[in-house]
């Protein structure tokens, strides 16, 4: 069943055009992730549907209701965190929990989300006293606390440490795993391959592509690099004839080639061919991160983070 459906969603503030013609659906049990460059448009897609902002065209369904018109059924299951979350300072963790709780008819059990969360040696500690990943944790737990089935997460790992930002993954997918339907806004590549199931890029307020990460990565087709070093003889052409190679070159000893598409397995086949064994090859893994740049044209100047990733 389809959780959430986009249709032709447009929203402009003054002149300026914030979201131009943006669909896509998301079905039930998805994590489904939005990535773009600043300013793209994303939570104020994200806000349109958690019904927080009312669009000027388009429509917009939330598990088949709309979130202007049915606000109080879609706000009993739709859970959101969003950027930059505050609460007051002297609050402590069981009783936001148990604050949040009480808005809700059919809660989850606040204490079992608190102990999913790994929040309970911190139940008495106000806020002010939390960590950025302590606070950020208790901000999943207040949007997870309704019970609903579906989660709008927005920018979730922002300011986390690297381990931090992995036991957020990791507590994700368990959330999704307990049949969340999830719609994860980031500006993290690498937290998009990980966690979405699809993505759809969103570049000056329009979907660029909606795939899975894999098929963002093909479609984009970027370039990528083959590097090795030979213990025979070779004949460059070997290689710079081959389809889809772009560069051959030889640098101190060592061959770098470049090209798209089958890069690696059109490498290995014509050495194979000319009997030539590679030696201490190494080939540049595409990420997401160059599929964004590919489609969008825009990397870390355009306030994306990169991260490389650690088998990269
Ligand atoms: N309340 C507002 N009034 C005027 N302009 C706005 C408002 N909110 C957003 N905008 C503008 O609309 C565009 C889209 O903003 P939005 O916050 O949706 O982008 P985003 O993709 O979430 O960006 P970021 O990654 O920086 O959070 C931006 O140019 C932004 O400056």
């Amino acid at each position: 069943m389809t959780a959430l459906e986009v249709r032709n969603l447009h929203k402009r503030y003054g002149h300026h055009v914030a979201v131009d013609d943006v669909s896509f659906s998301v079905e039930e049990g998805e994590i489904f992730g939005i990535i773009g460059p600043n300013g793209a448009g994303k939570t104020t897609t994200v806000e349109s549907i958690a019904g927080l902002r009312t669009p000027d065209s388009g429509s917009i369904s939330v598990l088949g209701l709309d979130p202007i018109k049915d606000r109080t059924k879609v706000r009993e299951r739709l859970g959101v965190q969003l950027q930059e979350s505050s609460f007051p300072d002297a609050i402590k963790v069981a009783e936001a929990l148990d604050l949040y709780s009480s808005f809700y008819r059919d809660p989850a059990d606040w204490r079992e989300l608190m102990d999913l969360l790994d929040l309970t040696g911190k139940r008495n500690t106000r806020y002010k006293a939390l960590s950025g990943g302590q606070k950020q944790r208790l901000s999943i737990a207040l949007a997870l606390v309704g019970s609903p089935r579906v989660a709008i997460l927005d920018e979730l790992t922002t300011g986390l440490d690297p381990q931090a930002r992995r036991d957020t993954w990791t507590l994700i997918e368990r959330v999704r795993d307990t049949g969340v339907t999830i719609l994860l806004v980031t500006h993290f590549m690498d937290e998009a391959e990980r966690l979405s199931d699809r993505i759809a890029v969103i570049d000056g307020g329009r979907v660029a592509a909606v795939d899975t990460p894999a098929g963002l990565i093909a479609q984009a087709n970027a370039v990528q690099q083959v590097r090795f070093r030979v213990s025979q003889p070779l004949d460059e052409r070997v290689l710079s004839e081959l389809p889809d190679v772009t560069g051959v070159e030889i640098v101190e000893g060592r061959w770098l080639v470049t090209g798209r598409g089958q890069l690696l397995s059109n490498v290995a086949g014509a050495l194979a061919r000319a009997q030539v064994v590679a030696e201490d090859l190494r080939v540049d893994q595409r990420t997401l991160d160059d599929a964004f740049v590919a489609m969008t044209g825009r990397g870390r100047s355009a306030g994306v983070s990169v991260n490389l990733r650690e088998d990269g």
